[in-house]
């Protein structure tokens, strides 16, 4: 069985290691697949594992140079809230957010089409969701739940406005539209994809293939180990 570990002390905040990197942390408010606050995101923080956080930095640096920036989603992602994502995955009358999140994929396949893992790289600390941000970056309005949902798969002048370039489906868009390669991105989000998938296969990171926005360190510290404590600065100092 892998190692649990309830220790955060090889971790570090990233916003301490690169201060220009945005940050919009889905799991921590209710914009997102479960459409509620996701267990052990107490602060809206992005934790990482020291190499992964620095390997993003050398990604940032790149990005910035060319005038633009990452934006994270979700980094280390402790196992209660892979836990939650399991619960919430076996009540299977809960579609709430399902006209957004995965309007053409039936709730009883997520995990077994790949969208989302019962035990994931992101519980290891080296595993980011990301996207990129022209600067400067545009204001972005807030979510407010309840509002008509728009799916995420719909051209981005329709789907949720986000202010990072088009591409081609909205995060955690769980649709074969987001497979980082499908054939049917072309144009704009298409270079942004590959914009992504370069600039972060550079800094030492591998894409999975189901989704434009999820990358693994390559050299990960802790490859066999699934961390479990709250996400708060108080578990890293
Ligand atoms: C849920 C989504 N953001 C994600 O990270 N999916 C992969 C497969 C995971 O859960 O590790
Ligand atoms: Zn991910």
């Amino acid at each position: 069985a892998p190692a649990q570990a309830t220790s955060a002390r090889p971790f570090v905040v990233l916003r301490d290691f690169a201060p220009t990197i945005q940050h919009d942390i889905r799991y921590h408010g209710p914009h997102n697949f479960v459409g509620t606050p996701v267990d052990g995101y107490r602060e809206p923080l992005c934790i990482l594992t020291r190499p992964a956080a620095e390997a993003l930095r050398r990604a940032q640096w790149k990005l910035l140079a060319r005038g633009y920036s990452l934006k994270v989603y979700d980094c280390f992602r402790p196992q209660r809230a892979v836990d939650h994502f399991v619960r919430w995955a076996k009540d299977l009358e809960d579609e709430k957010m399902k006209p957004e999140f995965y309007p053409n994929v039936a709730k009883d396949r997520l995990f077994a089409d790949g969208y989302i893992a019962e035990k994931s790289g992101h519980s290891r600390g080296s595993t980011v969701d990301l996207t990129v941000v022209k600067l400067p970056p545009r204001p972005q309005r807030p979510y407010v739940p309840g509002e008509p949902l728009e799916p995420c798969t719909a051209p981005a002048g329709e789907r949720f406005p986000d202010n990072s370039v088009d591409m081609g489906t909205g995060f955690d868009c769980f649709d074969t539209l987001s497979h980082t390669a499908n054939p049917l991105i072309t144009g704009k989000a298409r270079e942004h994809r590959d914009l992504l998938v370069n600039t972060m296969a550079e800094a030492g990171f591998r894409n999975l293939v189901e989704e434009w926005w999820h990358f693994t360190l390559n050299d990960e510290p802790y490859p066999d180990t699934y961390f479990d404590f709250p996400i708060s600065r108080k578990s890293v100092y």
